[in-house]
């Protein structure tokens, strides 16, 4: 069996009486897709910082690459960052940079290359989402929503991860360009030979991106399996999510 590139062992963690995850197992391999679904507030977002190393668990254990790395800080766990990738709901672009200083942040800040080498990487990269060398200089606030999801596409490609987040990766955008970014998604993923997880409300998506996908209920993955039974899962709850039913064992979060 491969091993996985990340794998979360009995995660938990809280704020105060909160208890968001109450020990969460999760794993994927190199080249798979993982797609977890939840509802708002049921901690997909507080496990994918767990996973970044962004938050610690109250216990249990992340593994990269086979290493435990829970605790891990300073430069090995920079090393570790190093090797993943991000793409932030809503994009999350600086608006004070250009668009190529964006794609290139990491060359830039954690790698200290040239500034002259680090923007034609940003343009290279960039054609791999189809922008042109035009837009490098721009400014976000320049760009149209769908072309900001392309930017912070390739900055999370730029550095060829291994493994790559997606967080509500079509959020905000039409059915089309939201297909056309799941396209690329899928286009550059499979490009570098990585394993993604993406967190996301958009089933669409989730049918086209993944190879697997999990539920997170009450701060548990409470089911996991190949996409193309996600209709036939046998599970009330995953059953509720993937119609879109407010009625159901799961609660709406208003
Ligand atoms: N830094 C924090 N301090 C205190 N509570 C937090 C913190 N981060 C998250 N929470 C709480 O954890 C719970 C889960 O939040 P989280 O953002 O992970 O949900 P989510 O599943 O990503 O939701 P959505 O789909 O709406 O983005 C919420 O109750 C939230 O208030």
């Amino acid at each position: 069996m491969t091993q996985p590139i990340l794998e979360l062992k009995d995660v938990k963690k809280s704020f105060g009486s909160n208890h968001v995850l109450r020990g969460v197992n999760i794993d994927v391999s190199p080249g798979q897709s993982l797609v977890i679904l939840g509802g708002s507030g049921s901690g997909k977002s507080v496990m994918l910082k767990n996973a970044l190393g962004l938050m610690t668990p109250d216990s249990g254990k992340i593994f990269f690459d086979g290493d435990d790395v829970t605790h891990e800080q300073g430069k090995e766990r920079e090393a570790m960052r190093a090797r993943m990738g991000m793409l932030f709901q809503s994009g999350a672009l600086f608006d004070s940079l250009p668009v190529w200083e964006n794609v290139a942040f990491r060359l830039l800040n954690a790698e200290k290359m040239k500034r002259a080498e680090a923007k034609e990487r940003a343009i290279d990269t960039l054609k791999k989402v189809r922008l042109g060398a035009s837009i490098a200089d721009l400014y976000p606030a320049e760009l149209s929503g769908g072309m900001q999801k392309r930017v912070a596409l390739a900055r999370a490609i730029i550095t060829k991860p291994e493994l790559i987040f997606f967080d509500e990766p079509t959020t905000g955008l039409d059915p089309i360009t939201a297909d056309a970014i799941n396209d690329l998604i899928i286009e550059q993923v499979k490009a570098l030979g990585a394993a993604s997880i993406s967190i996301t409300h958009d089933m669409a998506s989730a049918r086209k991106i993944a190879d697997e996908i999990a539920m997170l209920f009450e701060g548990e993955i409470i089911w996991r399996g190949p996409a193309d039974i996600i209709d036939n899962s046998g599970n009330d709850y995953v059953d509720q999510f993937v119609h879109g039913r407010a009625e159901g064992p799961i609660q709406p979060a208003i």
